[in-house]
């Protein structure tokens, strides 16, 4: 059980682990006398809010707060040293403590050493190809919106000067310069000089090879963990900018959630989130994965669609996501490199004709989302065929400019 003292002029917070905070206050206070009678202390709660620090032992307002949340004991007693003396017994250890600490973060006493972040992933409600370029990329046309669906990530500063370290709760993820997180703080350390390593621990729920940008959410994450660890030595924009360098779909985390991206991917412009974010969708993934090259490998630009992504975009603007709109140009090819895809998707469209707005894949697959219902069709859970699929619903999520994207209350249900 953690608790926390004031006294002396110091403020420690001590937990069933040692203790983990001691910090100079701004008010010097005498020390407290824990041995006094309890007639000569008066009990004082507080709610959730600052406590002002009165000099007048007992003067302070008596806050009847429900969300108590620590209680203070004030010191009346002649006998006392001054008339500053406290003692802060807290019942809601860990709030207290995260308010300490921030307190010494903003002053800047106290460097933040680790950072726990929420790493999301995208789909592609409409994906539009337009050409092959001359360095073998293909120019493309698409809205990207973040999602519910994420991994945890914890970033830790260490000790090493040489290397990160990288652990996960999966089987199969690479765990080093292939894995896009590494990849990401080499960018780092390379483009702002830093020599700052990390220790890192990803928990993965975002399925690999799925079309959701899991891996590249997971290296936009990194940077942003990166540069609040060194005290914020890049601009957002430059961590945009060379996230490019490493994968085309990286910059669009740097967006709001919503964006209209171009060229390979990397032009990246912020749209309103075309839907309301409460819209429901449901993610099924069967166990096979599609590779991002073999799908933009196997594409016959000839196939593609010749619809004007613009106004495709503008028609989800205007109608909301409809069936027409979200034509992905990777399909076919995606069908192609897994033909049980297409039997796949085709199933669940028609098992759940008006259950939803649109079936589509997103990015190079195997993700099939159906929007407008967070429920999978009934004969996903019926036939044994299906039992290895992954099935999560979601929602469309975005975030606030200078802050990173917050886990969302409501969490995907996973098989
Ligand atoms: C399918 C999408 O997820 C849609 O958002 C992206 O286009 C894929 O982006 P990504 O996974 O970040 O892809 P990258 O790591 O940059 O590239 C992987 C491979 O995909 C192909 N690739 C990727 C993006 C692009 N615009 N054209 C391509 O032809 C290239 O063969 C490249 O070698
Ligand atoms: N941090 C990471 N998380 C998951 N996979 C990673 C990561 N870093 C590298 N990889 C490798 O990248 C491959 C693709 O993973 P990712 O989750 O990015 O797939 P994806 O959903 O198809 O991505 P995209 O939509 O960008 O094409 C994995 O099979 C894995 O080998």
């Amino acid at each position: 059980m953690a608790s926390a003292i004031r006294a002396g002029g110091s403020v420690a917070v001590f937990s069933s682990e040692k203790s983990i905070l001691r910090a100079p206050v701004t008010r010097r206070m005498g020390g407290a006398r824990l041995n006094s009678s309890p007639d000569k202390f008066s009990f004082m709660r507080h709610g959730f809010q600052k406590v002002p620090m009165s000099r007048n032992s007992g003067e302070s307002s008596f806050g009847a707060s429900r969300r108590c949340s620590r209680l203070s004991v004030f010191c009346s007693s002649s006998e006392s040293a001054t008339n500053d003396d406290k003692v802060e017994v807290v019942y809601d250890p860990q709030g207290r403590y995260n308010e300490l600490l921030s307190d010494l973060r903003s002053s800047g006493a106290m460097p933040q050493t680790n950072i726990t972040l929420f790493s999301p992933s995208k789909i592609n409600v409409f994906l539009r190809i337009t050409g092959k370029r001359p360095d073998g990329y293909h120019d493309l046309a698409s809205l990207f919106h973040v999602i519910s669906l994420g991994d945890i990530i914890k970033f830790s500063i260490s000790p090493s000067k040489t290397k990160d370290s990288l652990t996960t709760n999966v089987i199969g993820v690479p765990l080093d310069e292939k894995n896009l997180i590494i990849k990401a703080l080499n960018l780092f350390r390379e483009k702002t000089g830093s020599n700052t390593y990390f220790w890192i621990h990803l928990d993965k729920r975002v399925p690999t090879g799925a079309g959701l940008g899991g891996g590249s959410g997971n290296a936009a994450t990194a940077l942003w963990a990166a540069n609040q660890l060194t005290g914020g030595l890049a601009t957002e924009k430059d961590l945009q900018e060379w996230s490019g360098e490493i994968g085309s779909d990286i910059p669009f985390f740097f967006s709001t959630g919503a964006a209209y991206c171009t060229s390979r991917g990397e032009v990246v412009k912020n749209i309103p989130s075309p839907v309301p974010l409460s819209t429901p969708m449901v993610l099924m993934k069967p166990q096979e994965e599609c590779g991002t090259a073999d799908v933009y490998q196997a594409l016959r630009l000839e196939d593609c669609s010749t619809s004007d992504p613009e106004k495709l975009l503008e028609s989800i603007m205007q109608d909301g996501i409809t069936q027409s709109a979200c034509i992905n140009d990777l399909e076919k090819p995606a069908f192609n490199v897994l033909p049980s895809l297409k039997q796949f998707k085709e199933r669940i469209a028609a098992a759940s004709r008006g259950r939803y707005q649109a079936v589509f894949m997103s990015g190079s697959g195997s993700t099939i989302v159906g929007v407008g219902d967070s429920q999978p069709p009934e004969f996903l859970y019926d036939e044994e065929q299906y039992s290895s699929v992954f099935i999560s619903e979601a929602y469309f999520l975005t975030r606030r400019e200078n802050e990173w994207y917050e886990q969302p209350h409501s969490e995907g249900l996973q098989t």
